[in-house]
């Protein structure tokens, strides 16, 4: 469903003298199956972003070849438009100023969605997320964990094979968090979507993620289980401590 072959982004930043290349992603190469659900991890600055931008067709590698429900995304951003979902948590794709149902039918346009389907999907999503309440509300008014509902039912409504989620629980309050997962887990597991899930909750990636990619200095620097990665340093009682090591190199 997603595959990167040797992907390289490099960005040149400064001016004259100063002026310098700055690798965010090198040499990476992995591939995700369809109903995978895979955490990518990694610290500040390693690359995670950068990737999500190439796997959505934002930004184009500078080296390699990436293929996503079988389309290049930089050439085919369009048509990959109908096939994957993104949510970035730190921001929103909703309308500030518009309540929440406008948001939703702008999209429906947006994405050509056929007008039962569309009436059949967000039923079932303001059912699963607890939207019904907040419908009428101007985005603005909405709460970080209202928002951010409304920002994953936006990103589904097309029905898209693979989602692409960009610290999607950051902010939320523990009772919306362990929500947030489980819809996702429902979705992976009953909907068969595919999931790249990009965090630094640790705890999103321990009850969410079969696999687990690490990447560092734009490097993958760990592809495994969960179970695989707790091995990597047996002798650390939590996660936290296990990934610490793997960051520390
Ligand atoms: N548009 C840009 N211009 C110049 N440098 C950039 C640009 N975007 C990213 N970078 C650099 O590329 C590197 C990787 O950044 P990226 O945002 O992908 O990291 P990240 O893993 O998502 O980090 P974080 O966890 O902090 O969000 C960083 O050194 C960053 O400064």
């Amino acid at each position: 469903m997603i595959e990167l072959n040797r992907v390289g982004r490099s960005f040149t930043v400064g001016r004259r003298k100063a002026r310098k290349t700055v690798h965010a992603v090198r040499d990476l190469s992995f591939t995700v199956e369809a109903g995978e659900f895979v955490g990518y991890l990694g610290p500040n600055g390693a690359g995670k972003s950068t990737t999500i931008k190439m796997l959505t067709g934002i930004l184009a590698p500078t080296s390699g070849r990436i293929q996503v429900a079988g389309l290049d995304p930089t050439r085919r951003r369009m048509a990959l438009a109908r096939r994957i979902g993104v949510v970035f948590g730190q921001r929103t794709t909703l309308w500030w100023d518009l309540p929440l149902k406008d948001s939703f039918e702008l999209v429906r346009h947006l994405y050509k969605v056929d007008q039962i389907d569309f009436r059949r999907r967000l039923a079932e999503l303001t059912e699963l997320l607890g939207l019904a309440e907040f419908m009428s509300t101007p985005v603005r008014q909405l709460s970080l964990g209202q928002r951010m509902r409304g920002d994953i039912t936006a990103a589904l409504l097309h029905d898209p094979a693979v989602l692409v989620l960009d610290e999607p629980t950051i902010g939320l309050d523990v009772v919306s968090k362990a929500a947030m997962r489980e819809f996702l887990r429902h979705l992976n597991a009953d909907r068969g979507t595919t999931v790249l899930l990009t965090t630094h909750d640790l705890g999103d990636i321990e009850k969410l993620c079969r696999r687990v990619m690490v990447i560092d200095h734009g490097h993958l620097a760990f592809d495994g289980t969960l179970d695989d990665l707790r091995a990597t340093a047996p002798d650390e009682e939590s996660m936290e401590g296990v990934v610490t090591r793997l960051y520390s190199g």
